[in-house]
């Protein structure tokens, strides 16, 4: 492990990921493995999540695609040194932010959508020119051993350097030395994560997970509330970090609640949802085993129904829940969605408040008003209103946790700026010393008026005037100099 490290570090110190046209050229070799083998990787992920390939295309293919193509169109723009304002002591220098790579990165990924979490961060991370290592999650393991195969064939093999393997694997890997650390998964682990990177001092991004909550209000168009609820809580079986988690409502609109999503569950999965090539499976045993305890004593108004051998659970809405039951304290990850009853916006804002930071908050309302107040009263990754999932695809977007559900982001000129150091560089001339010579010993209150009057541009009256006069001086002199007298 440390004998890869060190190659991606080799490879990083010869300086060829740095060059535009190479971090392009390498971004188009990405596209052109994604497309040439579009089908090898749709069936690894189908194979590790029991999903369709058509529903495998949309939920990761067009994602890591879309990312390519905004990076390959916006690169050169952002490569590019950025002037920067000057002030009155270095208006006659340069001054400009130089984004640099930062190094050899780190990323982990998680197996709910094994292949766009370890390649849309690696995009950034390419397009920021850095070295990577690639470690996905050993949980989808198909996706894990296609992508251990593909990225040599198509990517520089030193800079680029998929590690496969399970808590162990990374335990060792997270002792070595990295430039960043790039995690998603669970909170638990995100905190192991942050402290093996804090030995060497590495910045991380933490992707994180959490309960996002769903507010529904009463001034609403509830078929489409439903309708879009139900499928972003039971696409890929409830396993999206950005799913909502649990709704609230008045208690008033439990039932008609209730009826649509069973409707609109039976309208997108038919009546036998087993079959459906649209409903996925849990990923292993043990969150299988996770989910249904969550079930316990609890009124299921619809759903329920198991089966351990296929690891499947039907889509379940709970209703009346209560706060305190297990269900309500930690993230659900899986096809149950629990409804817990309160009696208006305030309490909903209280209970979001009351509980950590989630990854995102949903509001469902005819009332912009009370959408407004929502996002201004409660705090979350993101938001998205009279809709679920949906801010995840916009790439000008941040994507990413707060507090608990997460820290730093990504996507398009995030991802950028997350693998980047924005490097200020000034440079000065050698000339021009008698301008210099007020910051230097020994001091003086003369020279203290000078550094206030450059510096915080606090004017005093005296040193306008001399300003000014010296100013027409030179305008004389250039006059003169030019013939005019
Ligand atoms: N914010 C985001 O973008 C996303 C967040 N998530 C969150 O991830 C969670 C689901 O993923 P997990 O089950 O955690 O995925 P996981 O079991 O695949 O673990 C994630 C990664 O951490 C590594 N890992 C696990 N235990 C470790 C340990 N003790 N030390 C070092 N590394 C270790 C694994 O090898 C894997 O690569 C949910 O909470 C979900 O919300 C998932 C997807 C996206
Ligand atoms: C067609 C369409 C709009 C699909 C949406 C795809 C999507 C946003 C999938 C979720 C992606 C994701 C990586 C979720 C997560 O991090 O858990």
């Amino acid at each position: 492990m440390e004998r890869e490290v060190q190659r991606a570090r080799q490879a990083f110190l010869s300086g060829r990921s740095r060059p535009l046209r190479f971090r392009l050229q390498q971004l188009e070799a990405l596209r052109r493995m994604v497309q040439e083998r579009e089908k090898d990787i749709l069936a690894a992920i189908a194979a590790d999540l029991c999903k369709s390939e058509l529903n495998a295309y949309s939920q990761e293919v067009i994602t890591v695609l879309g990312e390519i193509d905004f990076m390959l169109e916006n690169l050169p723009e952002w490569v590019t040194a950025k002037p920067v304002k000057k002030n009155l002591l270095t208006m006659m220098d340069e001054a400009y932010i130089q984004p640099q790579p930062l190094g050899v990165v780190l990323i982990i990924g998680a197996w709910n959508y094994p292949f766009v979490l370890i390649i849309q961060p690696l995009i950034g991370a390419i397009a920021a020119g850095n070295a990577v290592i690639i470690k996905p999650s050993e949980l989808s393991e198909n996706t894990a051993k296609i992508v251990a195969k593909l990225l040599p064939q198509y990517l520089d093999q030193d800079l680029y350097i998929v590690i496969n393997g399970g808590v162990e694997e990374t335990t060792e890997l997270l002792k070595q030395r990295f430039d960043h650390v790039f995690y998603t998964g669970n909170t638990a682990v995100g905190k192991i994560v942050m402290e093996a990177a804090a030995k060497h001092l590495t910045p991380v991004t933490l992707e994180l997970g959490g309960k996002s909550p769903c507010y529904i209000d009463k001034d609403c168009d509830l078929d489409i509330a439903c309708r879009r609820i139900t499928w972003g809580k039971y696409m890929n079986c409830g396993q999206t970090c950005i799913a909502p988690d649990y709704i609230l409502c008045e208690a008033s609109l439990q039932s008609q609640i209730v009826w649509k999503i069973k409707e609109t569950v039976k309208e997108f999965y038919g009546e036998n949802i087993k079959e459906s090539p649209d409903y996925e499976r849990i990923i292993n045993l043990r969150h299988f085993k996770r989910i249904l305890s969550l079930l316990e004593g609890q009124k299921i108004a619809f759903g329920g129904e198991t089966d351990e051998a296929t690891r499947y659970i039907a889509p379940t809405v709970l209703t009346d829940v209560d706060p305190k039951t297990k269900v309500m304290q930690e993230e659900i990850f899986g096809p149950v969605l629990p409804i817990v009853p309160v009696k208006n916006v305030d309490e909903a804002i209280d209970f979001i408040n009351e509980r950590e930071k989630p990854l995102a908050l949903y509001v469902f309302s005819h009332n912009h008003k009370l959408i407004k107040r929502m996002i201004d009263e409660t705090s979350s990754g993101g938001v998205t209103g009279n809709d679920v999932i949906m801010h995840f695809t916009l790439n000008s977007f941040p994507f990413g946790g707060v507090g608990s559900s997460g820290m730093g982001a990504y996507h398009g000129k995030h991802s950028f700026d997350t693998f980047s150091h924005q490097r200020p560089c000034l440079l000065k001339s050698l000339k021009r010393e008698g301008a210099n010579k007020l910051r230097y010993p020994p001091n003086s209150q003369s020279k203290v008026d000078w550094g206030k009057f450059f510096l915080l541009k606090r004017f005093n009256k005296e040193k306008l005037g001399l300003l000014l006069f010296t100013f027409l001086g030179i305008v004389a002199a250039v006059l003169v100099k030019a013939g005019y007298y």
